[in-house]
């Protein structure tokens, strides 16, 4: 039985949740499209494991569907990947009516959705994320983008997907460590929004035998706050916790050898800690996250040294002018906004300038 959350953003979509959904693909897609001709975009892992089921799903429901799939992972979040698939886009004949089929998990939807955005000045485009973080975060909301070398997420748009086609069946072949770097979003969604969310967490046995229930209700934390701020004047900032110095850590690593996840669980927990040492952050807060970051197998300390870390957010995107806008915790579920001068974030983590 499909659950369908609704999205009402400029261009409201509906996110169908349910198992087995994904061979639905075809009949859902054909009442969002206008022509009967989609591009699927993938990745070398998830091409091979779901590929022929979601063309066969959409040529049965009468698409012409070519599929293009680039080399897996974050280091493929990028201006060349973003080439090749403007040229697939062409050399396929996709015109401004047909459709963009994003099948991955963050880092296909986040490259396939800014080439839709982009391509002849916009292609509409369905999400059909594979991945715990992609179901849980990032194909609700409209963000999409590439890395640069300077920076995580540098060149985007905001484009709402069409359609959100969530199946929880194909997290079955998901790793422990793509499935733990989901649940560093998870997490973050408890911290910013949800004591209760934390504390099933923190109670819960077996956490992929309770999952439609947790996307759900997670697709729907993240669904109210974008439905409040799509273009993250304010409220919206609130899900960036732990990735000032998430974001920070990736890019120093070059996008490899650390997940995005596992960067902002460390990221979530560094900042929570020096929150507390300002007064900012009621004392234990930090604990709290660390036994729940830890439970779910992910990092909580920074793999570099701090000051490469902190230098490294110093141009981050939640800095407006000279002030950066940081995100911390008045306690579990609870979140605010705190602005600091560009020059005093070093202080912040107790370094100095
Ligand atoms: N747009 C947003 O709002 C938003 C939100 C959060 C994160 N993100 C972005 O998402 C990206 C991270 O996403 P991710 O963690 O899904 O990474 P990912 O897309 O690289 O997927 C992780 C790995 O899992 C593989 N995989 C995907 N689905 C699978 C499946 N069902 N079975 C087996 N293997 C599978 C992939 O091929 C890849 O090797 C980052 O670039 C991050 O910046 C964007
Ligand atoms: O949707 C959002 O808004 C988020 O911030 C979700 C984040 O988990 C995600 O990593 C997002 O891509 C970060 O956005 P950015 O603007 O900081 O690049
Ligand atoms: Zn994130």
């Amino acid at each position: 039985m499909a659950d369908i959350i609704p999205v009402k953003t400029g261009r409201a979509y509906d996110i169908h949740l349910g198992r087995g959904i994904l061979a639905e693909t075809g009949r859902l897609a054909a009442g969002v499209a206008r022509t009967r001709k989609a591009v699927i975009v993938t990745d070398t892992h998830v091409g091979p494991l779901y590929g022929a089921r979601i063309t066969a799903s959409l040529e049965a429901a009468g698409f012409e569907a070519p599929l293009y799939a680039f080399e897996a992972g974050e280091a493929s979040k990028n201006m060349r990947t973003l080439q090749a698939l403007y040229r697939f886009f062409a050399q396929s004949d996709l015109t401004r009516a047909d459709l963009v089929v994003a099948l991955g998990g963050g880092v296909v939807g986040d490259a396939a959705g800014f080439a839709a955005a982009t391509y002849m000045r916009g292609v509409d485009f369905i999400q059909v994320p594979t991945t715990l973080l992609a179901q849980v975060d990032s194909s609700v909301g409209g963000k999409t983008a590439v890395d640069l070398p300077e920076g995580k997420n540098l060149a985007g748009a905001f484009w709402q997907p069409r359609l959100v086609v969530c199946d929880p069946d194909v997290l079955d072949t998901l790793d422990d460590e793509n499935f733990a770097c989901g649940m560093g979003e998870v997490a973050k969604h408890a911290c910013i929004r949800s004591r209760a969310l934390y504390d099933r967490l923190l109670a819960c046995g077996d956490i992929r035998a309770e999952l439609p229930e947790i996307i759900a209700e997670n697709v729907r934390i993240k669904r109210d706050v974008v439905e409040h701020d799509e273009r993250e004047k304010g409220e919206r900032m609130l899900l960036n916790f732990g990735h000032t110095l998430g974001h920070a850590i990736e890019k120093c690593l070059h996008y490899t050898g650390i997940s995005h996840g596992a960067a902002v669980a460390a990221g979530m927990h560094l900042i929570t800690l020096h929150a507390e040492q300002n007064g900012l952050t009621p004392p234990g807060t930090a604990t709290r996250i660390d036994t729940l970051l830890k439970k779910y197998g992910l990092p909580t300390a920074s793999p570099l040294p701090l000051e490469e870390v902190v230098h490294a957010a110093l141009n981050d995107k939640k800095r407006a002018g000279g002030s950066i806008h940081l995100v911390l915790l008045k306690g579990i579920g609870d979140a605010f906004i705190h602005t600091v001068p560009v020059a005093d974030l070093p202080a912040f983590f107790g370094l100095s300038a």
